[in-house]
């Protein structure tokens, strides 16, 4: 019955302060607010309605994404909302938009990238939206090369400007969010050549469209790529392909932070790191971390819910039939992804801080820790994103059939998620990156000192890369095993820091002691997952792992009294979650099987086509030669 909360029964089982672990998920009371404030805000107007996604052509669902993106920044305005509060407005309209790119790259590459000058010329322009840009960089020939990109920008010093080309066909612009349809502006990542020399990939800001009429100006060939992976999803986003043929721009669009061009046509290099003028992709991918956290949160709320209402088997002389969440192995599928999302929470917190540092050092031309936060903004994001998309499709799994309804919410949030593995690096590629830092840590260690702990392998790795034919060739060799080295230095990072978290204060009646819970099973979890890599490197006993799977099953129970309450803590609203499944008050069934009749093909009793094509079947009108 509507109403009733059916989950009441698990929520009095909780041990702890839900609205204490609110605060803690959110990060602090002033970020609860907000969240609890807009996340009602978006809930509550049909503006924001996204449960007929599905439904619409691509083309209605594009109108739909424009029309959302527009009332939402009507709202912001109308609100007088704040830069913190329209973004977290836009998260929990979670819909894939130009926006996505235009705030989360355009905007930061132009603050990371662009002089004093170029920041007060182009950012009022952009915080009003009166103009919007897309961040293109990947070319239909290479994405995850940046130094094999094509584009490129010939310096004239007749005119003093830059001619933007696409010399090719692999140098067409593919991919770029917003630019199919609606930027106007693009940062166009292009080979720079002055007087005959290549300089390098930098970044130009390149007029596309016009603000009068939005048609492509001179030597512009610009659309979208088209339809992606599943229905609806990231098909609200106009991924898009560009060519440029001899465009013409002024000298001082080119971001001119890390190298300038002189009006005389001299080429400078400014002494600051060149991998400065990626700083942009450092920025999103410690954003992305973040995201995972959320990603996989929505996926574990739902996930859990279900679990709970959900009841199959175990009937005693007619009683009720068991919870699946009482099953030991929905137990050891479902808890460490909980304690994922947690964890991958306070990573993002930390990476955030990390990234903050490297920035205020980056001002003061300290550039000391500028690789330790590549390797980590690269190896997190790998990591997180893949362990989150994993997790959403085990989700949809741990919720059986049901699982696989778009009204389940987990097919699109899977179909939206998992191009995170891919975009803002390949994760492999990006691992590669983590592979370099360390193998360049370990080299650095000199020769008296041996790498010990978790990176004791490094020293038997770094031996057979310099007695073998130098250390590239051993590098590639050995990248395999090095990804995998990079992979556990990375999940250290994160059980070290979720350790970290536990040190500070953290207030409410049994808080610190579910998340104590919860970080043990993430680090039991990691350490049963890869027993094998520890038992033969020596760094557990067989007693050890059979004590730590036991462990681990202890901890499922002492979880599993809080499961509801700890996704409960993510407080998100019935309309973000977009699922039956996991809706508050668990009343499943009567909901799936409402929902079930508004389908499209139940408009009619008999479908169309009946009359065409089903009826001379059953009534034996179609001959055919075998017969
Ligand atoms: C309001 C907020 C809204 C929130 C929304 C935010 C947006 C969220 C939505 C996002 C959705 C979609 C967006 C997707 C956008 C994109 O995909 S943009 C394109 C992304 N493309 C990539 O990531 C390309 C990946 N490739 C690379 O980064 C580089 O090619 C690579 C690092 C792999 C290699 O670069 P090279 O120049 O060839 O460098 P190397 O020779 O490998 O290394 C040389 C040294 O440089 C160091 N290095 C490399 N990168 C960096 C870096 N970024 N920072 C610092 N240092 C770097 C490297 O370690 C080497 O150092 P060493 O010589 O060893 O000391
Ligand atoms: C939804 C979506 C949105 C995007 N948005 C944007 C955007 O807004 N702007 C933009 O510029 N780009 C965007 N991109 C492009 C994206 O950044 C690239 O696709 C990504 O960087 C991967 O590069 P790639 O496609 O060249 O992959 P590839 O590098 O071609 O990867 C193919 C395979 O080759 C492997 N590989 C590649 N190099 C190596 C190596 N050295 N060693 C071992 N294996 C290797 C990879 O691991 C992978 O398995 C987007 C992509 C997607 C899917």
């Amino acid at each position: 019955m509507e109403g009733v909360d059916h989950l009441a029964h698990e929520r009095n089982k909780s041990e702890f302060d839900v609205d204490a672990m609110k605060i803690v998920w959110a990060g602090s009371p002033h970020a609860f607010d907000v969240s609890d404030r807009i996340s009602k805000l978006v809930a509550s107007d049909p503006g924001f309605r996204k449960d007929n996604r599905s439904t619409l052509s691509r083309k209605e669902l594009f109108k739909n994404t424009l029309r959302k993106a527009a009332y939402a920044w009507k709202t912001i305005v109308d609100l007088r909302l704040s830069e913190e509060e329209a973004a977290k407005l836009r998260f929990y309209v979670d819909e894939p938009a130009f926006t996505d790119l235009h705030w989360g790259m355009f905007i930061p590459a132009i603050k990371g990238q662009g002089t004093e000058e170029q920041q007060q010329k182009w950012l009022p322009l952009a915080y009003k939206m009166q103009i919007i840009g897309c961040y293109a960089q990947t070319e239909l020939g290479h994405g995850s090369n940046v130094q094999g990109l094509e584009t490129t920008a010939t310096f004239d010093p007749q005119t003093d400007e830059f001619i933007i080309h696409s010399p090719t066909l692999t140098s067409s612009k593919w991919w770029p969010g917003g630019l199919g349809k609606v930027a106007t502006h693009a940062i166009a990542y292009a080979r720079l050549i002055v007087g005959g020399r290549e300089h390098g990939v930098n970044g130009f800001i390149v007029q596309l469209r016009s603000l009068e009429d939005h048609s492509p100006l001179l030597g512009i060939t610009v659309g979208d790529i088209g339809m992606k992976f599943g229905n609806g999803a990231y098909n609200t986003m106009d991924n898009g392909v560009l060519r440029f043929d001899h465009v013409r721009i002024p000298r001082n669009q080119m971001l001119m932070r890390v190298s300038q061009v002189t009006c005389e046509g001299k080429y400078k290099q400014s002494d600051v790191p060149r991998q400065l003028v990626y700083g942009t992709m450092v920025y999103v991918r410690q954003t992305i971390v973040a995201d995972a956290s959320c990603a996989l949160s929505r996926a574990v709320c739902i996930a859990t819910r279900y679990s709970a209402v959900r009841r199959q088997f175990g009937s005693q002389n007619g009683g009720p039939e068991t919870q699946v969440i009482d099953y030991k192995t929905q137990q050891s599928r479902l808890f460490p992804l909980l304690a994922s999302a947690y964890a991958f929470r306070f990573i993002g917190e930390w990476l955030k801080w990390l990234y903050a540092d490297v920035t205020q050092r980056l001002q003061a031309n300290d550039f000391s820790t500028l690789p330790e936060a590549h390797a980590c903004t690269a190896g997190l994001k790998s990591l997180t994103t893949t362990a989150t998309a994993d997790g959403i499709e085990e989700c949809r799994k741990l919720c059986g059939g049901h699982g696989y309804l778009c009204s389940s919410g987990l097919p699109e949030l899977f179909a939206v998620y998992v191009p995170a593995c891919t975009y803002e690096g390949d994760n492999t590629v990006l691992l590669l990156q983590v592979a370099r830092f360390l193998m360049k840590t370990v080299s650095q260690l000199g020769s008296s000192k041996k790498p010990v702990g978790t990176i004791a392998y490094m020293t038997r790795v770094e031996h057979l890369m310099q007695c073998r034919c130098g250390v590239q060739r051993g590098f590639a060799e050995l990248s395999v095993d090095l990804v995998e080295a990079a992979v556990a230095h990375c999940q250290l990072i994160v059980v070290s820091k979720f350790i970290e978290k536990l040190q500070q204060e953290i207030p409410g009646k049994g808080v610190k002691q579910q998340l104590e819970v919860l970080c043990n099973i993430y680090a039991l979890f990691l350490l049963h997952k890869h027993q094998g890599d520890f038992l033969s490197t020596g760094c557990i006993t067989p007693k050890h792992a059979a004590l730590a799977n036991d462990e681990l099953r202890s901890l499922y129970s002492q979880v599993r009294p809080n499961a509801i309450a700890l996704v409960d803590a993510f407080n998100y609203t019935d309309h973000y979650l977009g699922s039956i499944l996991g809706c508050y008050d668990g009343n499943v069934y009567p909901k799936l099987y409402e929902a079930a009749w508004k389908d499209p093909l139940n408009e009619s009793v008999v479908p169309d086509g009946y009359h065409q094509y089903i009826r001379p079947l059953l009534k034996q009108e179609i001959r055919t030669a075998r017969l």
